[in-house]
């Protein structure tokens, strides 16, 4: 507390004055409670240093006036008006009833509010003090931690009225007031000091409030004189000095009771009141601070929830990528499976195709075999004879020969057929122009003619293999031509006796027309008188006469023309062209899949042998004649043909005979046949088949006749073959590769066909699958 003459700097000691640089002792003692110490100048400091060290203040400002206590905080809040009245408070035992306390841990913030409340103080300016305070001050700081207690007395000052120059009522009881609560506690600390025994504590209400401090031994009591330095107040100076020296003879006893063991109920309440009210702003604070992190975490909560649909919508978006991906996986699997699929089925397709194609290798080995067994050139004529039905049915005739007619009587497969002159002519044109497709030859219709009418006709007959579907109509086709052939077996058979005398020409050539016709073929028989022998013996007895012969290897070599082989032969048709050829089978209708039928009548002597050899063939006796009258003084017969069969003449030569001879003979007679023969070169061939070795020219002149085969295993008979050394190009192919094939094995059938007896053996099923649909599905 603080004692002294009014003016003398007890307010300016206790609160400082407005420079912030030099607080009062009230601020000084808040920032050493609460800051640790350090007493530095100013109130900057405002750290939270107390509250961290768990220390926080509860401030009570009071205000005695009149011997009335004031509660200046009471209504000093943010919403107390600026003129709000004092709350008069009650003393309670030592205390003031219901104090209003500001409690926290910021020296900074407590102080500030401490100084705007001080400013409620009732001051007054007298004579001795501009603001002269006009009641007592009380700073009451409690610490509940620590329990300790620190009560700030600024007094008023005690001052003469007179010198003071308070006139009036008011201002007299104002300073009688203030003189009375400090002669009170003058009084009580003379009566401590005097150790009486009655305090007079209750004299005032200032030594009502101080009671515990004075008489708790604990307690200490700081007591600050101010005292003026001007001289005038000299006698303030020693009356206060001398109170000073009053208060300081004031000897405590040695135990008195400690504050806390004095401490009543109420007072014991009221420290847990504010302990509780600590407390509970501590309280605040927390839940301050939980709210605010309350905050901060529905933020969190809230930017989790952001996250949250965003890693739902990511999810979304990735379920429908995986979505679209399965589509796209089940869509390729799918055009997988499609793909699966089609290569299956081409698998398919082309295992079918190889099983088509075995099956044309077996066929064709099948084809192979019979030739070897001399049958399949039989069957291939036979189905020969039914193709043109199938073919060409405007045809009048539309079947071909069958040339196998082995043992069978040599008229039986002919058919003679009614003169139809519009008719023959169709055919006529339609064969004209098929062998022209055909064969691409340059001949002319008119050059298609009889020049001659031979002895032996030659016809032979080149067919394709049909499909095995066909089998029963062309079964059926067979037997109505049988039954047709029967028919002309009947006709020809009432006019047989005249075949084995010399016909008229006109006769003959109508025989010949009709073999032709029935060969499917068109043949134009020149009008020329020489017809010397029936069709009939021209064309059956294969297996006796050399036309037979001559056939098989014109066969052969008309097939390798017509399906462009490379072996053909220029001479092929040019040796038809020649005049000593009475007869020119252009083609047939169906030439184009058909190998050509040719017919081909020799001279003179050659004819001669054929109907020798025909006639020897139908009885033996007579074949021994035949063959007698067919020897001629030591000479030997050698038919001359092409390799591809094409019969050019029967000569008689020498025994000795060389070829070099036979040579000039050739070539005498192609002179003589006319300029187009010119170009003809030859080799000989010396086995009489394209198999045998050609005879190169400078060693003709050392092989001798007798060096070539036999004519039809006559002894004195041979057969010169000869090879053409000039051949054309290739620009008649007609067919693929797979035809040539084709080719090949009917080559080879009519190979067989021609040099076996059994050729004739038509009865194998295989026969009837050479159908025209068979060979258009060998080309495709
Ligand atoms: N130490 C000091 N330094 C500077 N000025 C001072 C000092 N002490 C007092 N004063 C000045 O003196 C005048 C009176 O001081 P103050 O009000 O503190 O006196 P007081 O004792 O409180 O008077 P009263 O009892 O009438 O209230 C004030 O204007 C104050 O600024």
């Amino acid at each position: 507390m603080v004692y002294g003459p009014t003016g003398s700097g007890k307010s300016h000691t206790m609160f400082g004055c407005t420079n912030p640089k030099q607080p009062g002792i009230v601020y000084r003692a808040l920032r050493d409670i609460l800051e640790g110490g350090g007493g530095g100048e100013g109130d900057s400091a405002e750290d939270d240093a107390g509250f961290d060290a768990g220390l926080f203040v509860q401030v009570a400002v009071l205000e005695i006036y009149n011997e009335e206590i004031y509660d200046l905080l009471a209504g000093s809040g943010a919403t107390a008006k600026g003129n709000a009245p004092k709350a008069r408070l009650e003393v309670m035992g030592k205390k003031a009833k219901n104090a209003t306390y500001i409690s926290g841990n910021e020296a900074g913030k407590i102080s500030r509010e401490v100084a705007k409340v001080e400013k409620r103080r009732t001051v007054k300016s007298t004579l001795c003090n501009e603001r002269s305070s006009r009641s007592h001050c009380m700073i009451i700081l409690d610490v509940p931690s620590v329990g300790g207690r620190l009560m700030l007395v600024d007094m008023a000052g005690s001052e003469n009225i007179e010198a003071a120059g308070q006139t009036g009522f008011e201002a007299k009881m104002q300073t009688a007031k203030i003189n009375q609560g400090n002669t009170a506690l003058k009084r009580v600390v003379e009566s401590i000091a005097n150790g009486d025994s009655h305090v007079p504590f209750r004299d005032s209400k200032l030594t009502m409030l101080l009671q515990d401090s004075f008489e708790d031994d604990k307690s200490k009591i700081l007591m600050i004189l101010c005292a003026s330095p001007d001289p005038k107040e000299l006698h303030k100076t020693v009356s206060t000095l001398e109170y000073g020296a009053k208060a300081k003879c004031i000897i405590r006893a040695a135990h008195a009771a400690t504050p806390r063991d004095k401490m009543s109920s109420e007072e014991s309440s009221a420290m847990l009141n504010s302990r509780i009210v600590a407390m509970n702003q501590f309280i605040h604070k927390l839940q301050k601070e939980n709210k605010l992190r309350e905050k901060e975490r529905n933020e969190a909560q809230n930017v989790l929830k952001l996250k949250e649909e965003e890693l739902a919508q990511l999810r979304a978006k990735l379920k429908l990528i995986e979505g679209q991906e399965m589509e796209e996986i089940w869509s390729l699997r799918s055009e997988l499976a499609k793909m699966e699929e089609a290569m299956r089925k081409q698998q398919q397709e082309l295992t079918a195709l190889r099983h088509q194609l075995h099956e044309v290798e077996r066929e064709k080995a099948d084809g192979s075999q019979l030739v070897q067994q001399d049958s399949f050139g039989g069957r291939l004529l036979a189905r020969l004879s039914e193709m043109p039905a199938g073919l060409d049915q405007s045809m009048a005739m539309s079947m071909s020969m069958d040339l196998d007619t082995g043992d069978q009587p040599a008229m039986q497969d002919v058919k003679v057929i009614k003169e139809d002159p519009h008719q023959q002519g169709h055919i006529r044109n339609q064969t004209a122009t098929a062998a022209s497709a055909c064969t691409g030859s340059a001949v002319q219709e008119d050059d298609v003619r009889l020049s001659g009418y031979p002895e032996k006709t030659v016809l032979s007959t080149v067919f394709e293999e049909g499909d095995e579907d066909d089998a029963e109509k062309e079964c059926g086709l067979q037997e109505e031509v049988r039954k047709e052939v029967v028919e002309e077996n009947f006709k020809m058979d009432t006019t047989q006796h005249t075949l084995s005398e010399p016909d008229d020409p006109a006769t003959r050539k109508h025989r010949i027309e009709n073999i032709f016709r029935l060969c499917g073929n068109y043949r134009e028989i020149a009008k020329k008188p020489k017809v010397q022998s029936p069709a009939k013996e021209m064309f059956w007895n294969e297996n006796k006469s050399p036309a037979k012969q001559v056939f098989g290897d014109q066969n052969k070599s008309l097939a390798n023309q017509t399906f462009g082989d490379e072996n053909k032969e220029p001479s092929a048709w040019g040796a038809i062209e020649n005049p000593m050829c009475d007869v020119r089978v252009t083609d047939s209708p169906v030439s184009s899949q058909l190998s050509p039928i040719v017919c081909q009548v020799v001279d003179a002597p050659l004819s001669d042998q054929l109907n020798t050899c025909s006639a020897a063939e139908e009885s033996d006796p007579k074949k021994e004649n035949s063959l007698a009258g067919q020897k001629d003084g030591g000479l030997l017969e050698v038919y001359i043909k092409w390799e591809s069969g094409s019969l050019i003449k029967g000569l008689k030569v020498l025994h000795n005979s060389c070829l070099s001879d036979l040579r000039k003979l050739i070539e005498a007679h192609f002179e003589e046949v006319g300029s187009k023969q010119q170009q003809h070169q030859f080799t000989f061939l010396l086995l009489g088949d394209p198999s045998g070795a050609p005879v190169s020219r400078d060693k003709e002149a050392s092989v001798q006749i007798s060096r070539l085969p036999h004519w039809n295993n006559q002894p004195d008979s041979y057969l010169a073959c000869l090879r053409a050394a000039k051949k054309p190009a290739v620009d008649n192919m007609p067919f693929s590769p797979l035809d040539s094939k084709l080719n090949t094995v009917l080559k080879d059938a009519h190979l067989a066909g021609a040099m076996s007896p059994k050729v004739n053996q038509m009865s194998s099923p295989k026969v009837n699958q050479m159908s025209p649909n068979y060979i258009r599905e060998l080309r495709a």
